[in-house]
């Protein structure tokens, strides 16, 4: 258990004074876990999100002294959930991802892998296989990227607990006041899709309505799942997840590592666990 840390209902959780220091302190971790995860099998994944402390973890990753101590070239990434809007639009998770930190590293493209914009007919070329990156019909777009972590999971290992989905080192994830993570809402047919996979969602609370998401059971993959929450809006959620609300009712308490979960919180966001 890192330093700091308590157990609070079978998670981690780190609780810092203000969100900068969430997205230090996250980005410090993100760094470090990217680094052991190469050294211990040569190649490293992490799933990115957006929102505020997602996308302020990015930044401070591209500030950090310790960037190079990850070969960024062996880096494989996905995102957890995308809005579906058209390609390169400034809402896009992946454009804000790539505006903080990923413009800035020396990525491989064909192992940086954007879920489907709503720019129809971009199709491009990646590792051998044809990716669709955009297309009008967002189940289209959860269909193909699919595809693409099943390939992906032949390449850097599949989930034993979740079958045809990578065994991800790090998925990051970020939540909202009333529960929801990755593009998973309260009650919504993506919270009740059991099967681990990738679903369109339409009519989300938060807008833009329609985007693309993981579901939950396949963010399980993932080794290390890690929230990142910031502000007294997010307590109420994280406190009824903390004192075990399901996952249909608060999708963000359906967040699990197969290794470890780790909450990163400020004091506004952890006042009620
Ligand atoms: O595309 C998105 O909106 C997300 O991926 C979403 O799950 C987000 O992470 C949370 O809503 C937190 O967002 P904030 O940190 O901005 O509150």
């Amino acid at each position: 258990m890192s330093a700091g840390a308590r157990i609070v209902a079978g998670r981690e959780v780190v609780v810092h004074d203000d969100e900068e220091a969430v997205a230090t302190d996250g980005a410090a971790r993100l760094i470090a876990a990217l680094a052991a995860a190469q050294a211990a099998r040569g190649h490293a994944s992490v799933v990115l999100t957006g929102g505020g402390v997602g996308i302020a973890m990015l930044r401070a990753v591209a500030a950090s002294a310790d960037r190079d101590t990850v070969d960024w070239t062996r880096v494989e990434v996905f995102w957890g959930d995308e809005r579906f809007v058209p390609a390169g639009d400034a809402e896009r998770n992946d454009a804000q991802a790539r505006e903080a930190l990923l413009d800035a590293l020396p990525l491989d493209p064909a192992r940086v892998h954007p879920m489907a914009s709503s720019t129809p007919g971009h199709a491009a070329l990646e590792a051998g296989d044809l990716e669709l990156v955009g297309s009008a019909d967002p189940d289209q777009g959860a269909g193909a990227y699919a595809q693409i972590l099943t390939a992906a999971a032949a390449r850097l290992g599949e989930s034993r607990e979740v079958p045809g989905i990578p065994a991800f080192d790090v998925l990051l994830a970020g939540c909202g006041p009333e529960g929801h993570t990755l593009s998973v809402f309260p009650d919504s047919p993506a919270v009740h899709a059991t099967a681990p996979g990738v679903v369109a969602v339409r009519d989300c609370p938060k807008p833009p309505p329609t985007r693309i998401s993981l579901t939950l059971a396949a963010s399980r993959a993932a080794r290390e799942v890690w929230l990142a929450a910031a502000g007294s809006g997010k307590a109420e959620a994280l406190g009824r997840a903390a004192h075990g609300a399901s996952e249909v009712d608060i999708p963000l308490a359906g967040l699990a590592g197969t290794e470890r979960t780790l909450w990163l919180l400020d004091g506004a966001a952890a006042a009620q666990l």
